[in-house]
């Protein structure tokens, strides 16, 4: 048995598959029931042997996403630069992913950028005028087809970690696909190995693009909880509130039905949706949930 460093390459929740410095891989399980690493972390390990570690523990991360409902918090990924949004035309995407992944990013200091796929279809004219709110507030939209042009896509990832999330059906798997030709390949060996059967979106993985840009593809997010956040901190990290922070008459103002609320009054100008003040409120409410009980 030997001591090493090593990174997590492909999450399964439970079972990780770790790289170490000299290209190897090896199927690496934790010690006792810890759970709470990700994909990208880099970790201390032991080798048991040419094929099994034992994760002890994560080595200090630059970044980490993760989401988390009152009762727990799931990790998404450790040390990525850059998240993804992948949204597309059909079917339709929520706006409320949407908004809370560009919070995760904001809270977590990682970049953010949101990416309609499918533009090849007629429907992207809709999608395309809900995403004009996001970019009006320098959130930045990049559009592709996954299936025909990646293009456009290429110049943001050089240089960056960058982890693809969206809602199941979006074309995640699609665009790791057109940018990995052997991604599927090797999804499938490693299911194999681990004896995990057919391969499902239900695992985090790492791949190489080119020298500077790696690409994390991470399961299908249906709900992202963000529990974790503080509820002060929501108007100050969501570009349309932003502007309008510290000008309300109250200074613990919540923007909820306070008199001379500056957030309010931006949306009854119409400056900011309702849907973006809707989320907030949402958002205020779970964090107060979560922290009752604790
Ligand atoms: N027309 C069109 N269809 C696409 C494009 N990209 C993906 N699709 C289709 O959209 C469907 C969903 O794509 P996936 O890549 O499986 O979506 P996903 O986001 O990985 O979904 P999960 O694996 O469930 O998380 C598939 O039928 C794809 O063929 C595109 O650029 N244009
Ligand atoms: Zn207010």
């Amino acid at each position: 048995m030997s001591a090493t460093t090593a990174r997590i390459v492909t999450s399964y929740g439970k079972v990780y598959i770790v790289e170490l410095d000299d290209g190897r891989r090896l199927s690496a399980s934790t010690r006792g029931k810890k759970t709470d690493y990700a994909c990208g972390d880099y970790v201390a390990i032991d080798v048991i042997n040419a094929e099994q570690a034992v994760i002890n523990k994560a080595l200090e991360r630059k970044t980490l996403l993760y989401r988390s409902d009152q009762w727990k918090s799931k990790l998404i990924a450790a040390n990525v630069t850059q998240i993804v949004i992948v949204v597309a035309s059909v079917p339709s995407f929520s706006d409320e992913l949407i908004g809370r992944a560009l919070l995760a990013a904001a809270d977590a200091n990682i970049r953010a950028l949101i990416c309609l796929n499918k533009c090849d279809l007629p429907e992207s004219d809709a999608a395309r005028a809900r995403l004009a709110y996001y970019k009006q507030f320098d959130y930045p939209v990049v559009e592709i087809s996954a299936k025909q042009d990646l293009s456009p896509l290429m110049p943001w990832l050089d240089g960056q970690i960058s982890v693809l999330v969206g809602q199941s059906g979006m074309g995640k798997s699609t665009i790791t696909n057109a940018l990995i030709p052997e991604a599927n390949a090797r999804v499938n060996e490693i299911s194999l190995a681990l004896d995990s059967g057919k391969h499902t979106t239900t695992h985090a993985q790492l791949y190489k693009l080119n020298e500077t840009a790696e690409l994390i593809d991470s399961p299908g997010l249906q709900s992202f909880g963000l529990a974790h956040m503080r509820a002060e901190s929501l108007p100050h990290l969501m570009a349309d509130m932003s502007p309008h922070v510290g000008q309300c008459r109250f200074s613990n103002c919540r923007h909820r039905q306070e008199p001379g609320c500056a957030i309010l009054n931006a949306v009854a100008a119409g400056a900011i949706a309702p849907t973006r003040l809707e989320l907030m409120h949402r958002l205020q409410d779970e964090i107060q949930l979560a922290s009752t009980n604790y």
